[in-house]
């Protein structure tokens, strides 16, 4: 197998990403057009300069790493499935939030050993202060850096005890509210956070929520890049029926199982997940 990317081949990345960032926010800032996919999801100008921005990038960095973007195109599992590393990427998650000028949307890289996320960027251009990334390798540590700031290192936080202050849980702005709400309504005392794109993973990566329960469809490239970050920092994006880690480019379909994002684990939260799941672990 090639080597995995030096350190600093890795920084190059992460200043690529934001480069192909300020592109997106370009044209975040004026009128754009909108397509529909196949799949009757949308599709716009910032979506494809993006993948394209970030396709050069990593052809440019890495030339011996393969590299599947939401906007290549399939690739068969026939192809894919012999990859011992590769690049994985959506170049513009959340389109429904860019569309809706939410600011709630993010680039995401990834990069998958052996169907394993073991580093990832998430940039979400169009935050506050001009853009936000948090990136993470497992085993080494997870970061965020809000633009014109020192990157913080983060961490998943402690469960808290329901009886005093709620457990945060965070669910899409857009898809599968009903089956969230009813998620949530099994649990311990708890306050319900909506937000767009791989944001979500990124909030309990950095100890601001303590659960993503996501019991509606995702593709792999959707969350990869965030699920390295979570790691990274401590946590767990877990298959909702297995309670596996997901793993990604396993086989021909590229949709994710339902999962559950958590920080911590103890006692309380198996208790509390076999109820909201209707499960025994
Ligand atoms: N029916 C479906 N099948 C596969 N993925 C879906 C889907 N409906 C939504 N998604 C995924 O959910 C993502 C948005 O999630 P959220 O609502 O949490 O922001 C979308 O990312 P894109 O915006 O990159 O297409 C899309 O990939
Ligand atoms: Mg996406």
């Amino acid at each position: 197998m090639t080597q995995r990317p030096k350190p600093q081949r890795l920084d190059a990345i992460r200043a690529g990403v934001e480069s192909a960032g300020r592109e997106v926010v370009t044209i975040y800032r004026r009128d754009f057009d909108i397509q529909t996919k196949a799949d009757d999801s949308p599709l716009t100008e910032a979506d494809m300069a993006s993948h394209h921005a970030l396709v050069d990038l990593l052809k440019i960095q890495t030339p011996q790493i393969p590299v599947l973007s939401e906007e290549s195109g399939e690739i068969p599992y026939a192809t894919r499935g012999s990859w011992a590393r590769y690049w994985l990427i959506d170049p513009l998650d959340g389109t429904k939030e860019f569309i809706k000028k939410s600011g709630e949307f993010t680039l995401n890289v990834a990069l998958i050993e052996n169907g394993v996320p073991v580093f990832g960027i998430v940039h979400a251009p169009a935050l506050e202060n001009g853009g936000t990334t948090w990136w993470g390798q497992v085993g080494e540590g997870a970061w965020k850096q809000i633009r014109g700031e020192e990157p913080q290192a983060i961490r998943v936080r402690a469960l808290p005890d329901p009886e005093h202050e709620p457990w945060k849980v965070v669910g899409s702005r857009s898809h599968g509210a009903a089956e969230f709400e009813s998620f949530c309504a099994d649990l311990p005392y708890n306050e319900r956070v909506s937000m767009g794109s791989s944001l979500k993973l990124c909030l309990v990566a950095e100890g601001e929520a303590d659960l993503y329960p996501r019991l509606a469809p995702t593709c792999e490239w959707d969350t990869a890049a965030a699920q390295a970050v979570v790691n990274a920092a401590g946590g767990e994006v877990l298959d909702a029926h297995t309670l596996e880690p997901l793993r990604c480019n396993q086989q021909d379909s590229v949709l994710n199982p339902y999962f559950i994002v958590c920080g911590q684990r103890d006692e309380r939260w198996k208790q509390a997940l076999a109820k909201a799941l209707n499960t025994q672990f």
